[in-house]
């Protein structure tokens, strides 16, 4: 199995370190007769059926699926890999982990970290969002679990959203509760998918909505028996799939481009106001004290 390790460059000429053994061989993939190839990497799960063009990502990363750098670092890879192989029409988002779908953004690459690490880690979350919402792919997220912020975000960056009928799988954007703030570009998409009035209080509050809630407000395109996610999500995209690529991905970027390129206009002075933001004394506090009740739940 090969092993990788060089630098991805991003956007605006910056470049993240791929640290070294995290993207393991793509290329010495099982590959079976029936069209189907596994990638294999350390916290990204890729499986495909090529003779269908469709991929699956199964985000890997326990105990709760966090957007940690290093998560991010082969997200990107992988998103990146399947865009380029034109074998590729649509693209199921999912997760490996029980009863999580993501976490949202890892608290503690928030935490005491040095301000290049903050800048570093942002570019990663923008470079991921914008990699999604642009994606030619058609994307389906099949939500198996809680979806919390930047979870939340994940899905929403998709083109047609599945969620398990599970009353403990919450999704939205609780950043309010954290002593935080969803950054414009999260709001863009919310208030796309919910529109303005729904938005804003669901910004406000921080409000994380059960399934049957989530698919009220349109948070959500449809709620089904956990066990029949994956189906569900499959044939959502048999559908999208049948749509000529040309004029579904024209209509997709005429919809998207607008939001994305907000945030590519200003993605250095973005940077800059989350590195001051969560860089505050008193942000760093509300933080911490909210992981240690993370932590203290369990006892
Ligand atoms: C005005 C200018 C504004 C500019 C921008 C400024 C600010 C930036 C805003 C950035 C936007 C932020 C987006 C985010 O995504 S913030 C993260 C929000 N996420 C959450 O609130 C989720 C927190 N987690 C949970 O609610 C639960 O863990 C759960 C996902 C529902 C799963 O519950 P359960 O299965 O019971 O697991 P545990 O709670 O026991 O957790 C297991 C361990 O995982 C740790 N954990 C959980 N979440 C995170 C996380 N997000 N990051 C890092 N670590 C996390 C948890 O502490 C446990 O750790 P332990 O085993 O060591 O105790």
């Amino acid at each position: 199995m090969a092993l990788v390790a060089g630098r991805k460059t991003f956007a605006a000429g910056k470049t993240l370190l791929l640290r070294a053994g995290v993207w393991l061989g793509a290329e010495a993939a099982a590959r079976g007769g029936n069209g189907a190839r596994r990638f294999v990497s350390q916290r990204v799960l890729v499986e495909s059926d090529v003779t269908a063009g469709i991929a699956t990502i199964k985000f890997k990363n326990p105990p709760v699926n966090s957007l940690s750098l290093e998560f991010l670092t082969e997200f990107i890879i992988c998103l990146e890999k399947l865009e380029n192989d034109k074998t590729y029409r649509g693209l199921i988002l999912t997760s490996d982990c029980p009863g999580i779908f993501s976490a949202g953004l890892d608290l503690r690459e928030m935490c005491g970290k040095n301000l290049a690490h903050y800048a570093e880690y942002w570019r990663a979350i923008q470079e991921t969002w914008l990699k999604l919402y642009l994606s030619n792919m058609v994307l389906v997220a099949a939500i198996n679990g809680a979806s919390p912020a930047g979870g939340c975000l994940m899905a929403l960056s998709s083109d047609y959203r599945v969620l398990a009928d599970n009353p403990r799988y919450r999704i939205g954007l609780n950043e309010t509760l954290l002593g935080i703030v969803a950054p414009f570009w999260f709001k863009d998409v919310l208030v796309n998918t919910i529109g303005h009035r729904a938005a804003e209080h669901a910004l406000q509050l921080g409000l994380l909505f059960q399934p049957t809630e989530a698919l009220q407000v349109g948070m959500v395109d449809q709620v089904v028996p956990e066990d029949q996610v994956q189906s569900t999500a499959l044939s959502v995209m048999t559908e999208w799939l049948a749509i000529p690529d040309h004029a579904r991905q024209l209509t997709k970027s005429m919809m998207r481009k607008a939001t994305a390129d907000n945030l590519i206009k200003q993605r250095e002075a973005d940077i800059q106001n989350f590195v001051s933001f969560v860089s505050r004394d008193s942000i760093q506090k509300s933080l911490q004290v909210y992981l240690e009740k993370l932590k203290q739940k369990k006892h």
